[in-house]
């Protein structure tokens, strides 16, 4: 067991403004800003602001990525391929986190964790790279032993948990991708590394993932802009925020 971290003790909500970006791209207008949705979300509760700079610009641009850098109160977590373009583009930014996620141009969203072992080389120089600037990187990787090793090996000192599968199974099957999560948390923990966990989920899926208290920060986007349509952007986040802190301490949100 690691004591570097308050295991079990705080739950950061990490808000993804991708989304709101692709509603603004969608008619090329300059709203909804995706800068003041990061703002508001701040105010609402957000501990940090995650946004994921893709090489296809679908969403997120360059422009935004560097007009929000200086204006975020909390923190940015920056979601990047592990390319020499992204990398080098997040040493100008210098943001807080970045985390090193896998990209198909064909996908629809990001379908699995970076593989840390196969790319053992290419990620290992990308850490260093991002680390010699002061950056806290982060490997985007399934709950799986062995992408965690490699993680430790390489000296990054996040890991955020792909939680896709756990979102898009049902039944008997996700209960033993939420099982499986669980036991990469508690791995993860033991290994001294900071455990994260984000993609797709939602308000309801969330629950079992924020009770896993080992995890210290969720990272959520997609379903928090579609029931912002509903609620509002400030009260969609606010409500995320209180299941999660609801979850966590026990109590009804
Ligand atoms: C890495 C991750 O899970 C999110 O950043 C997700 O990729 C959101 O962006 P997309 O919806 O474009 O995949
Ligand atoms: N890394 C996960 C993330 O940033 C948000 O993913 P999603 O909630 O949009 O699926």
């Amino acid at each position: 067991m690691s004591f570097l971290q308050p295991v079990g003790t705080i739950i950061d909500l990490g808000v993804n403004i991708d989304h709101v970006a692709t509603l603004r791209n969608a008619r090329g207008t300059s709203y909804p800003d995706p800068i003041r949705a990061a703002l508001l979300a701040e105010q609402a509760g957000a501990d940090c602001i995650t946004l994921h700079l893709r090489e296809d610009r679908r969403h997120i641009k360059d422009a935004d990525v560097i007009a929000l850098a200086p204006q975020l109160l909390t923190r940015m977590n920056l979601e990047a391929a592990v390319t020499q373009e992204m990398i080098d583009f997040a040493c100008r930014i210098k943001p807080a986190d970045v985390c090193l996620v896998p990209e198909k141009r064909t996908e629809v969203t990001t379908e699995g964790g970076l593989d840390v072992v196969t790319h053992y080389k290419a990620v290992e120089a990308a850490v260093k790279q991002l680390q010699a600037e002061g950056i806290r990187v982060s490997l985007f990787i399934d709950a799986d032993e062995a992408q965690m090793d490699a993680t430790a090996a390489i000296g990054a000192p996040v890991i955020e948990l792909h939680t896709g599968r756990y979102a898009d199974t049902a039944g008997a099957e996700q209960a033993a991708e939420l099982e499986r999560i669980k036991r990469g948390a508690l791995y993860g923990v033991a290994k001294g590394l900071k455990v994260n966990a984000g993609h797709g989920l939602h308000y309801t899926n969330v629950q079992a993932i924020a009770a896993i208290a080992e995890i210290a920060e969720l990272n959520i986007g997609h379903a928090i802009v579609g029931h912002a349509v509903f609620v509002g952007w400030e009260n969609a986040v606010r409500e995320m925020k209180a299941i999660m802190l609801a979850t966590r301490l026990g109590t009804r949100a």
